[in-house]
Parts: C-alpha cells; sequence; structure tokens
C-alpha cells in the first residue's frame, strides 16, 4: 500500500497561541483520515499548511514518498478544497463547472451529466449567487468527479449540504477509497466510515500529538 503523504514534527502557531506541536501521521492508499477538533483549534490551518497555504513553524510534510514522478510535481496530483464554496456567483451553475474543469486542466467533461449528478438540473442557468448554500457546495465538489487526484485535502465538504448531498458524498468517497485514493478531511459531523482505513486526529492544543 503506497504512502501519498507523510509528515512529521509539524507546529503551528497563531497568534502567540500554539495550535499543534509534534504532529505526525501518514496517509496511505485506501485511508479516509477525519481531523476533528473545536471550533478554532486549527484544522483548517494544519489543511493549509500541508498545501503550503500556511506556513509551519516547524515540521516536514512529504507528498508521495515513494513515487518520484508523483512527488515531483506533487500539487498535480493533490485535490485541495477550502472550506468556502469556490464558486463564482455571477456565472451560472453550468458556466462555474465548466471553468472549475478548465481551471482543472480537464477537457472532457460532461457538464450536464455532473450538474445531474450533483442534484442540480433545472437551475443550471441561473446565476451561482441566486442558489443556496448547499447548491452552491455542490457545484463546488463537482470537482471531486473528474478530478484524478488520488489525494483529496477537503475542508468541511459536508458543509450546507442535506441528507441527500450527504450520502452521495460519501458514496463517492467510497469510490475514490475503493480506487485506491486515499481523503483527508475536517468535518464537525461525527463520520462512521466502514469499508476503509478510518483514522482519526484530534487537534486539540500544544500537546496534541498524532500516530
Ligand atoms: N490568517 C490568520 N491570522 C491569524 N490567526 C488566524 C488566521 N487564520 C486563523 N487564525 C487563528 O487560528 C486559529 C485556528 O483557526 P482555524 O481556522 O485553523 O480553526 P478550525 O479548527 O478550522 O476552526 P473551525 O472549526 O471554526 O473551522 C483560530 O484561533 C484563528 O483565529
Amino acid at each position: 500500500m503506497s504512502t501519498l503523504l507523510s509528515v512529521s514534527q509539524l507546529a503551528s502557531q497563531r497568534a502567540g497561541r500554539t495550535l499543534f506541536a509534534d504532529l505526525r501521521f501518514a496517509v496511505k492508499s485506501g485511508d479516509l483520515l477525519h481531523i476533528e477538533g473545536v471550533n478554532g483549534a486549527g484544522k483548517s490551518t494544519l489543511l493549509r499548511a500541508l498545501v503550503g497555504l500556511v506556513e509551519l513553524q516547524e515540521g516536514t510534510v512529504e507528498f508521495f514518498p515513494e513515487q518520484n514522478e508523483l512527488a515531483e510535481n506533487w500539487r498535480a496530483h493533490v485535490l485541495f478544497m477550502g472550506h468556502k464554496a469556490a464558486v463564482k456567483t455571477e456565472l451560472t451553475a453550468i458556466e462555474n463547472v465548466e471553468l472549475l474543469a478548465e481551471l482543472g486542466g480537464v477537457s472532457n467533461v460532461d457538464t450536464w451529466d455532473l450538474l445531474e449528478t450533483v442534484g442540480l438540473i433545472g437551475l443550471e442557468d441561473l446565476p451561482a449567487g441566486q442558489l443556496s448554500a448547499g447548491q452552491q457546495r455542490r457545484i463546488a465538489l463537482t470537482r471531486l468527479w473528474f478530478s484524478e487526484a488520488p489525494l483529496w485535502i477537503l475542508d468541511e465538504p459536508f458543509t450546507a449540504l442535506d441528507t441527500f448531498g450527504i450520502e452521495l458524498l460519501h458514496t463517492k468517497f467510497a469510490q475514490h477509497i475503493a480506487g485506491g485514493g486515499a481523503i483527508i478531511l475536517t468535518s464537525h459531523q461525527p463520520l462512521s466510515w466502514q469499508g476503509a482505513q478510518f483514522k482519526r486526529i484530534r487537534i486539540t492544543g500544544a500537546d496534541d500529538a498524532g500516530f
């Protein structure tokens, strides 16, 4: 089972407060890693630090340590989604999906099919700004359907989704993991995951340590 991410001795401080220190863990093919913690604990900071959007005070982050060809260009093989639904409010739903595909370097995306998959048919021509928070989240999540990245790093992907949306996402996660991918996510919802290597890390403060 290949290692997709290995981190050691991670430490981060914000405004003089230590969010985590000496954090270490590995993510392997087939893993689902749930980062837990109260509001403000440092979960988003950790995910953003992994992909280089936030500076770490200490530590080493290694993507694909056993696969040089992936490691050299790791950004192309890691899908990061922040906690805000990344949609352009002035573009329609379908234009947003087209833009996300273009930005992802994918040309053969069936946008109608994708909108149907995420339950947005009938709303495709409305500006995203007129859609609900959950509908906007569904637009953003279409990236998961055309991404070829083996490692997904997702900050609060369930936010604003209804029961159907949550179920849809669970199914997509299961497919990704069954295909040899791995997922790191934050969620305030308890996850009961079966059929995958389910791991948890709780960010609690300076004395926190991973596994
Ligand atoms: N740009 C920033 N500058 C200074 N401090 C920040 C910045 N971003 C976040 N913080 C602080 O870092 C701490 C951790 O924030 P973070 O967003 O990582 O928490 P979180 O665990 O994701 O919280 P939530 O569950 O509310 O999303 C908070 O105390 C926050 O105020």
